[in-house]
């Protein structure tokens, strides 16, 4: 296991002088310059995350990140703690939203069990990572201890980085908590930083009073300490899966991988992870653009746009797992498509 010192030692920030060649390549592509837009983007970020100019993505590696909340003894979401336990089923049983969007892009999923509150059955895509069994009420007592949150993420890290070792080209991350949407909405005020009210939403769903009580349950949360070091921002309000996926994010940029992020939850452990080691955001990715209230924000805090925009609000890894194959297909403009000069040469050599 690496300890956060190590991971902080261990990113570099990409070589800013290979841009302008990977921006070259593509300008002499057999496409008008600039044609093929944010894919174009897309493909600079790769190749400077892989630090080359012909980079590769053959495999993505999903990982939905699981754990329970004790702030949820406040009534912050419209769904009872036991959901988490069962959803995790869904996604080993692969009859999960993100298991059949995953399918569709070709894209590996794992469960990481980093903090349910409930014994769960082996699975050989269920890894074992328990940090506790739910946090604390962060309402009433910080959520994790010091050792817990370096735990959890020294735990995150040392998945990303053994997923890497063994081939794959992209570390995607997603989560399931019931209750997160309030963790994350915490981490987001204290670590974008931005107003409590501009990072509060519906979650997954919510009428007036069902949002009043999550609003209440938050700001209890929020009186109860001034954070605003990512580490006791963690420790204070975070969950066991947002913190483990935080080192996830640290683990993927330590190989030199891209960490494709999802939506509100997942963007909340990247911030988390950025402001540990700022070199991280080179590496990140991020898939859509949440419905949730507070994600275009915490993406402006952050200086990113997200790939799409769908109007989706769950979690789970769905984002990610649909923009999987963009990567697969930026990575190819790079490897695949002729230069302009060379078909423009072979053209003007042909015999009439
Ligand atoms: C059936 C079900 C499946 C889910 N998959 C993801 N989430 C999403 O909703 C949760 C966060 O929302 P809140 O903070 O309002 O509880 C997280 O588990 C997130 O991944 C789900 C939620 C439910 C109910
Ligand atoms: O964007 C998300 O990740 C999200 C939004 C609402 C509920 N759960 C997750």
């Amino acid at each position: 296991m690496m300890t956060l010192p190590a991971l902080a030692a261990a990113i570099t920030p990409v070589d800013a002088a290979l841009e302008p060649v990977l921006r070259a390549l593509l300008d002499g592509k057999a496409k008008p310059p600039g044609s093929l837009g944010r894919i174009e983007d897309l493909a600079v970020r790769i190749g400077l995350v892989q630090n080359r100019p012909d980079p590769r993505i053959a495999r993505t590696d999903l990982y939905v990140f699981a754990g329970d909340h004790g702030l949820t003894d406040e009534g912050v979401s419209a769904y009872p703690s036991s959901v988490t336990a069962a959803m995790v089923g869904l996604f080993l049983s692969g009859r999960s939203s993100v298991s059949a969007f995953a399918r569709a892009s070709g894209v590996q999923v794992r469960v990481v069990d980093a903090g349910v509150d409930a014994d769960l059955p082996d699975h050989p895509d269920l890894i074992a990572a328990k940090i506790r069994r739910g946090t604390r009420n962060a309402a009433r007592e910080p959520a994790l201890t010091p050792d817990e949150v370096l735990a959890a993420i020294a735990s995150g890290a040392d998945i990303a980085r053994a997923a890497a070792a063994d081939g794959a080209d992209v570390i995607a991350l997603g989560e399931m908590g019931i209750g997160n949407s309030s963790s994350a909405t915490l981490v987001m005020h204290r670590l974008a930083p931005a107003p409590l009210e501009a990072c509060v939403g519906l979650g997954t769903g919510h009428d007036a009073e069902g949002l009043a009580r999550k609003q209440a349950g938050i700001t209890r949360a929020a009186q109860r300490s001034d954070a605003a070091e990512p580490l006791d921002v963690l420790a204070q309000f975070g969950g066991c899966e947002i913190a483990m996926m935080a080192g996830a994010v640290l683990g993927a940029a330590s190989m030199r991988r891209v960490a494709l992020i999802d939506g509100f939850i997942s963007t909340a452990a990247a911030l988390a992870a950025v402001r540990l080691v700022p070199a991280a955001l080179d590496y990140c990715v991020f898939a859509h653009g949440s419905a949730e209230r507070g994600h275009p924000a915490m993406l402006q805090a952050l200086g990113v746009r997200p790939l799409l925009d769908l109007d989706l609000r769950l979690g789970e890894g769905t984002g990610a797992a649909l923009a999987a194959p963009l990567l697969v297909a930026a990575a190819h403009l790079l490897t695949d498509v002729a230069a302009l000069a060379d078909v423009l040469a072979g053209v003007q050599a042909r015999p009439d």
